[in-house]
């Protein structure tokens, strides 16, 4: 279970987060929502070590693998070179990159239809460029798995598949989603946690 406790954020003289107390049980789907600015992103970032909270504790995340709002994709390259980038063989059971790529590849046509493997992402959508970015995360070894905006750019026929992808490849992981779709937390199956600009309401 992951734990946070009185988690305080400020920048400058801005407090953005105050006080934060939270759990995301074991094996479970929670979609952090809130209006823009309330804090989603900067405390997902401090679940994963990737920021600082200025007071508060975070315990239970373990090894965290993380789908960042912006794509950081390398445009001239496919989309199963840019995961190669990023995964190695601790991801893959020890296969060797003939392997791997061809497992890459299975994933990848799980939620883009017509997958071309010898694309280059910088020929591919926004939303098609956000699956991408949802596979790597979510084939990487991780104990956490964090999705900033996965779905931004997609159609609701096309979240639906990403959002299977997720069901069927979080193997037991505690999977946390940063969305502003109330109706995303149906899709994963998943709980709310809401975070408001002033005070951060529990309605799993
Ligand atoms: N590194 C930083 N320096 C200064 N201010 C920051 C920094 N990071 C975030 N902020 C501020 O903190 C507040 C919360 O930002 P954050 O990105 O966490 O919100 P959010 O809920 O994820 O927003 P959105 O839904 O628009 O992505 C904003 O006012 C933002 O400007």
């Amino acid at each position: 279970m992951i734990k946070l406790e009185n988690i305080c954020k400020s920048y400058d003289e801005k407090t953005v987060l105050d006080n934060i107390m939270a759990e995301f049980p074991d094996d479970s789907i929670t979609c952090i929502m809130g209006e823009s600015g309330a804090g989603k992103t900067t405390l997902v970032r401090i679940i994963a070590g990737l920021e600082n909270a200025d007071r508060g504790t975070v315990s239970g995340a373990g090894v965290v693998s993380f789908d960042f709002q912006e794509d950081r994709l390398i445009n001239d390259i496919s989309a199963a070179d840019n995961i190669m980038l990023v995964l190695d063989k601790n991801d893959f059971g020890g296969h060797d990159k003939k392997t791997m790529r061809k497992i890459i590849n299975e994933n990848l046509a799980e939620v883009l239809k017509d997958y071309h493997s010898d694309k280059s992402t910088g020929t591919y959508s926004g939303g098609m460029k956000r699956r991408v970015c949802l596979v790597r995360a979510m084939m990487k070894k991780s104990d956490t798995v964090i999705l900033d905006e996965p779905f931004s750019g997609m159609d609701e026929e096309t979240k639906i598949l990403a959002a299977e992808y997720i069901k069927k490849h979080r193997d037991g992981r505690i999977c946390i989603v940063v969305t502003h779709e109330k109706s995303d937390s149906g899709l994963l199956d998943g709980g709310i946690y809401l975070l408001t600009t002033d005070k951060a309401v529990d309605t799993i």
